[in-house]
């Protein structure tokens, strides 16, 4: 059974602590913590766990074993204080997520699963990078990759990513509203097994449009895509107007929304879910799943972190990794 790859996130985070919290009572699975080893064990003694941690080497067996993890190490390229930014240390965060995306492509892990990073911070230090999604994206070679956060109650996923509001407009062309939804439906098919998934599409501007009176970008490129899918038999409702499609008579029976931009769709899930969602990257050829939220630098080493998020992307890793049994109906 091929391990998966926990990569622990911006060292100043919540991401170490996660881990380790998580590690108290042990894995239902092998898991793999792509980090510093001195930086979990250092969080450790922090919070007041207590932490074995095991040398991990390509193809060696990983522990679940409560209270161990299996590092494969990355040495930090600065020390590091809980809740502190270092952007010397924004390469070893790259690694982390290099040496994980490589290991899954390569057949040393079976999925990875990411706690959070500080994209500021990696900013600062003069590297571009937008997110994981983003990263995952260009290191795996493929044209593109969605962003869809799932909880028990929704999947919402995202046309566009993380981008100025003031580019999203120019961003949704029909190219790429084609590119999404092909990958959104066949994932939503394959992964998740939905047969005939039923999409709901936001439009982007306020009444999606009101008939063209508050913008045009519903009737000269949401609404001409969506017909094209339909023609081809996909089940896609709209462009809907986003402030209401977001209410149960809509959600009822419906598989995922698809909304514009990032802030139009996640606050609802999770004003409803932060916490017990999980963000997964579809499209890519390796698995990857993450948390809901981010770095929480102010509980970083306090030991008040909640791990539903991290717990929950560790399990749909695993049912998606064919780790352990279910269905992939909720998250
Ligand atoms: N998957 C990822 O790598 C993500 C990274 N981020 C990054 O995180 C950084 C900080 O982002 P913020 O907008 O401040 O969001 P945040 O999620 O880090 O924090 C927002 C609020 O939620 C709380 N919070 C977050 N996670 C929590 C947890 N597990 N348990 C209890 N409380 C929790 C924080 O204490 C804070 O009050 C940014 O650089 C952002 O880009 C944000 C989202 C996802
Ligand atoms: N809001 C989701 C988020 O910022 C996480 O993005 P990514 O790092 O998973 O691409």
């Amino acid at each position: 059974m091929l391990p998966l790859a926990i990569t622990a996130g911006e060292p100043a985070g919540i991401g170490p602590d996660l881990c380790i919290q998580l590690a108290q009572k042990g894995f239902a699975e092998p898991i793999v913590m792509v980090c510093s080893s001195s930086l979990l064990q250092d969080r450790a003694e922090a919070l007041g766990l207590p932490l074995v941690t095991e040398l991990w080497t390509p193809g060696s067996a990983a522990t679940c074993k409560p209270g161990h993890l299996s590092v494969y190490p990355v040495s930090l390229d600065d020390t590091v204080e809980p809740g502190i930014l270092s952007a010397e240390n924004a390469n070893y965060v790259l690694k982390t997520l290099t040496l994980a995306a490589e290991g899954c492509i390569n057949g040393l892990f079976s999925g990875m699963v990411t706690a959070p990073v500080h994209k500021g911070v990696i900013n600062d230090a003069g590297i571009a990078f937008t997110g994981h999604t983003e990263f995952l994206q260009e290191l795996c070679n493929v044209d593109r990759v969605v962003m869809m956060l799932a909880s028990e109650q929704m999947r919402v996923a995202l046309v566009t990513t993380h981008l100025p509001l003031a580019d999203v407009s120019a961003a949704i062309t029909k190219p790429l509203l084609r590119q999404i939804i092909t990958i959104l439906h066949h994932d939503l098919v394959t992964k998740f097994g939905i047969a005939q998934p039923k999409i709901l599409v936001a439009g982007l501007n306020p009444h999606a449009g009101e008939g063209g009176h508050m913008g045009m970008e519903e009737i000269d490129t949401i609404a001409p895509v969506l017909e094209e899918f339909r023609e081809q038999g996909m089940t896609l409702i709209g462009p809907l107007p986003a402030d209401t499609l977001f209410t149960p008579r809509w959600l009822a029976d419906t598989d995922a929304v698809l909304a514009m931009y990032h802030d139009q769709g996640l606050p609802v899930l999770k004003y409803q879910s932060f916490g017990s969602a999980v963000n997964i990257t579809l499209g890519l050829p390796i698995i990857r799943t993450s948390v809901d939220h981010g770095t929480a630098l102010d509980l970083a080493g306090t030991g008040k972190a909640d791990t539903g998020s991290l717990e929950q992307a560790i399990k749909s890793a695993a049912l998606m990794a064919g780790l352990s049994g279910g269905a992939l109906s909720a998250t």
